[in-house]
């Protein structure tokens, strides 16, 4: 398996070994000690499936709180994923990062807590798998807004496909920063 670093610390991309045959592929999407070895020892206590169309974005969400630690990738087509640092008190707060994951390239993003997260779908169809570190509470469900000018992300897309809930979220500057105590 190889690992890499991103912009912002804590945040690494992952790269599975893979296994490939004349059957197909075999790989491991986790496991616990091989990604300790890697730095991430999370417990992860619920297992999320989406799938979306092209053009669709879904984000950008953060549980808090009780926040969502994640790791992410797809299992078929193309996305590309981002993270934010929201920390209050982080070097890199209002920073993002993004990376594309996809059937082909078979990487992993570990997001950890304190981060926003969201994705936009690149290909016809894209299957999305994700660990939480934390259960899902809807009342602690919060967002920002996708295209958030202080953010400044360069989303793949300019005119996305959005739920009713993500095109009404505010401004990480609307957000009062006591909210955002994470570490
Ligand atoms: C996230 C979640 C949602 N739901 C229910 C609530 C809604 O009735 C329905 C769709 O929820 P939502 O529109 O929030 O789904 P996404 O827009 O894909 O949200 C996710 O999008 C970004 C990319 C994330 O990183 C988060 O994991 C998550 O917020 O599923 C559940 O029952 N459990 C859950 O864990």
């Amino acid at each position: 398996m190889r690992c890499y670093d991103t912009s912002l610390p804590g945040v690494k991309i992952f790269e599975p070994k893979v296994f490939e045959d004349r059957r197909g592929f075999f790989m491991e999407t986790w496991n616990a000690s091989r990604y300790a070895e890697w730095g991430i020892s999370a417990d992860f206590v619920q297992d999320n499936l989406s799938l979306s169309a092209r053009g669709i974005l879904r984000g950008l969400h953060y549980q808090q709180p009780n926040p969502q630690g994640k790791l992410v990738y797809v299992l078929l087509g193309e996305v590309f994923d981002v993270a934010v640092d929201i920390r209050c008190g982080s070097p890199t707060f209002g920073q993002w990062t993004g990376v594309s994951l996809s059937q082909q390239n078979r990487r992993q993003l570990y997001i950890p807590e304190g981060f926003a997260h969201g994705f936009c779908v690149v290909s016809e169809m894209a299957l999305f798998a994700y660990k939480c570190t934390e259960s899902y509470l809807p009342a602690n469900d919060k967002g920002i807004c996708w295209n958030d000018p202080e953010l400044n992300i360069q989303w793949p897309i300019v005119e996305p496909t959005l739920s009713a809930k993500d095109k009404q979220q505010p401004q990480l500057k609307d957000i009062p920063i006591e909210s955002l105590r994470f570490i």
